[in-house]
């Protein structure tokens, strides 16, 4: 998908909403442990629920990793449900790769090629042979991280040489390697009013920003600071919405909480001329 297409359907859906697919078989309503792939079904029902009002899925893999070969099939049951039922939504491997050149190279095969994922989340902390491999699929994206939304992020990310922090380094010196057609960068909700200082350095890239719902981030703010006239922002809420409940109405429930945040949504594009 290309940054035409995906802006395309932010304005269709009037939503910039990606669902965060971090499916724990520990959490999910009892009644779907008896079915054979219960993370597949409970995947396949909150995407039904909520794919009219969302732009993007995000299954993080640890979520299936830690199964195996047993999660490795759940999340591919997943993907190709999404692409086959649902091909306008964006698909986000929430992976955190990054290898030497030739390690990269297997890892973009394995999400670009073999799983019909549209991007994949990277660290950037190998450099420039660690990222570009991931580069070369047509209308397909990395999405660097830049500044995590979790605590651990002032262990490094704020570090700084002279005027320049960290992350601004990431975001500076990736531009030489990828491009707002192809690049984006991860920004956590939490740190929403660094958003206008990111701005100055990556004005037109998306953003893909976690941390709105259970860690506590304002959609409010991410939008004031971080949306530009493209939007530009796909802001992801995992467990806020797939575990508002755990009764077997929880897809309803899930619909009901992304439906929420997609209203507001509409009205923050609105406000800003977008729609
Ligand atoms: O900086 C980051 C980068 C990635 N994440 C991931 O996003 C989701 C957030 O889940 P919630 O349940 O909405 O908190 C999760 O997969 C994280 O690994 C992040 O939170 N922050």
């Amino acid at each position: 998908m290309n940054y035409q297409a995906l802006f395309e359907q932010i304005k269709l859906k009037k939503s910039f909403l990606c669902v965060g697919l971090d499916t724990d078989e520990k959490k999910i309503p009892e009644h779907l442990l008896k079915e054979e792939d219960p993370i597949f079904e409970f995947n396949k029902a909150i995407v039904d629920a909520t794919a009219h009002l969302v732009v993007a899925y995000k299954p993080n893999i640890a979520f299936y990793e830690c199964k195996g070969a047993k999660g490795w099939l759940s999340l591919e049951k997943t993907v190709c449900y999404i692409k086959e039922n649902y091909p306008e939504v964006f698909l986000i491997a929430d992976a955190k790769r990054g290898d030497i050149g030739n390690t990269s190279k297997m890892y973009a095969s394995a999400f670009l090629e073999n799983m019909p994922f549209d991007s994949i989340t990277v660290a950037p902390y190998m450099g420039e042979d660690s990222v570009t491999p991931f580069l070369s699929y047509k209308d397909k994206w990395v999405i660097l991280l830049a500044l995590t939304s979790n605590k651990g992020a002032f262990d490094f990310q704020f570090f700084q040489e002279g005027e320049q922090k960290l992350f601004e380094k990431v975001l500076e010196k990736s531009q030489e390697w990828g491009s707002q057609d192809n690049m984006m960068y991860v920004v956590g909700a939490t740190k929403a009013e660094m958003l206008s200082d990111i701005r100055k350095i990556a004005p037109n890239h998306f953003l893909l920003v976690p941390g709105v719902g259970a860690q506590g981030g304002s959609l409010q703010e991410v939008a004031k600071y971080g949306m530009n006239d493209h939007c530009g922002l796909l802001v992801n809420s995992s467990r806020g919405i797939i575990y508002a409940d755990s009764t077997p109405k929880f897809a309803e429930v899930a619909r009901e909480k992304a439906l929420e945040l997609q209203e507001e949504m509409a009205d923050l594009m609105d406000a800003k001329g977008i729609l």
